[in-house]
């Protein structure tokens, strides 16, 4: 007598043969399922989850002018690829791929490669956080005031900038590259280290790309420049430069959106503002990006004090909290720059992003300590 564990038998004779594939047909019809069924049914039920992922993702593309958008479901709707996808959509809408005859392909994988070039294990400065300033940015370009004023290009510049303004960071800031003796801090003098780094290494894969390689050479040169000023004007240590530039135009009304150099410097000021938004969006988005930059200035004070360097400030987690450094950073930096912006921008978002900002820095002041914490996903998931 063979042991036979399979139905399958060469000899039409062999009883037990037939015996186990009586055993299996009855066994198939009792639960209807073979193994061929049930690989299938998986294979079936994972289609249905992709195309309801990208419906979803779709759907959110139709709002991604509003304040509310949370960028943090777009990035799990887009796996991973929030930064790509939010930005083709937008030039899509834009028409710039047809108006700039841009190769789509190039399009894509231009996208593609900044979106790998940002670090993703940076807790704040990574393609998430391009992706943020980029729809934040969007939402700024569609305000009466520039939508009515800007041209294709200022347009194409804005975007671009958006999505490349913090391209490589290292996620340290210029300090740390200074008191390391980092080749960027020399390479660029001590003199707004990081913004050069992003904005050369923008026009770098700009370059790589060939997405304009068909644009005439000087256009090409003066969009590479127009995109070094915006990206340059992120620089927060110069803050109070831009603001007291921006203070006294709006004093003296001397911006006038048909005069294309007051467009460039709203540019500026749009791009400012959308790299610091974060807390003037809604509270449950706001309270992410706190914890996720002061995650990373922690990250480096304790880098810092291994190095037995100085601990730069409102990196040493020990004398620092997350609601501490928020109330700093709106009262000193936020408020007075999106105060102006209101000045100039006057609209239903410039005030509901000061209402946000203004509830957000109360919570950051009032709440319970346990209301503070960090969620690691946005709670609209
Ligand atoms: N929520 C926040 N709290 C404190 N600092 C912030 C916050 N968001 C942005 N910043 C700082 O603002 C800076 C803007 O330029 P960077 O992106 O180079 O680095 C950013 C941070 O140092």
């Amino acid at each position: 007598f063979r042991i036979r564990r399979g139905a399958i038998s060469y000899d039409s004779s062999d009883q037990t043969a037939l015996f186990i594939r009586m055993l299996d047909v009855r066994l198939r019809s009792q639960t209807g399922y073979t193994l061929e069924r049930q690989v299938s049914a998986e294979k079936s039920e994972k289609k249905v989850r992709h195309e309801s992922t990208q419906r979803r993702q779709h759907c959110m593309l139709q709002k991604v002018g509003s304040w509310n958008f949370d960028i943090f479901l777009f990035e799990r709707l887009s796996n991973g690829n929030s930064l790509v996808d939010l930005t083709f959509h937008l030039f899509s809408e834009y028409g710039l791929i047809k108006l700039f005859r841009l190769d789509l392909l190039k399009l894509r994988r231009f996208l593609v490669i900044v979106q790998e070039a940002y670090h993703s294990e940076n807790p704040y400065h990574n393609a998430l956080h391009a992706a943020d300033v980029t729809q934040a940015m969007y939402c700024y370009l569609q305000e009466p005031q520039l939508s009515e004023s800007l041209t294709s290009c200022d347009i194409l510049l804005g975007l671009l900038a958006a999505a490349t303004h913090d391209l490589d960071h290292p996620g340290v800031n210029q300090t740390f590259l200074i008191n390391t003796n980092h080749y960027l801090a020399s390479l660029y003098q001590n003199t707004s280290v990081l913004e050069n780094h992003h904005w050369k290494s923008a026009v770098s894969l700009l370059r790589e790309s060939g997405l304009l390689s068909h644009f005439p050479s000087e256009d090409r040169q003066c969009l590479e420049t127009r995109l070094g000023s915006l990206i340059l004007a992120t620089d927060i240590s110069r803050q109070n430069e831009y603001l007291s530039e921006f203070r006294t135009r709006l004093d003296r009304a001397e911006l006038h959106m048909n005069n294309s150099q007051d467009r460039h410097f709203i540019l500026q000021m749009a791009l400012k503002c959308a790299d610091i938004c974060n807390p003037c969006r809604p509270w449950h988005l706001c309270k992410l990006w706190s914890h996720k930059v002061t995650e990373e200035f922690f990250n480096q004070g304790d880098i810092e004090r291994r190095l037995n360097l100085d601990v730069s400030i409102l990196c040493d987690r020990n004398s620092n909290s997350v609601a501490k450094i928020q109330i700093g950073f709106i009262s000193f930096v936020v408020e007075p720059l999106f105060v102006e912006w209101a000045r100039f921008s006057d609209t239903p978002l410039s005030h509901v992003m000061l209402g946000h900002m203004t509830s957000n820095k109360f919570n950051w002041t009032h709440l319970p300590q346990k209301d503070l914490r960090g969620t690691t996903q946005s709670t609209f998931s």
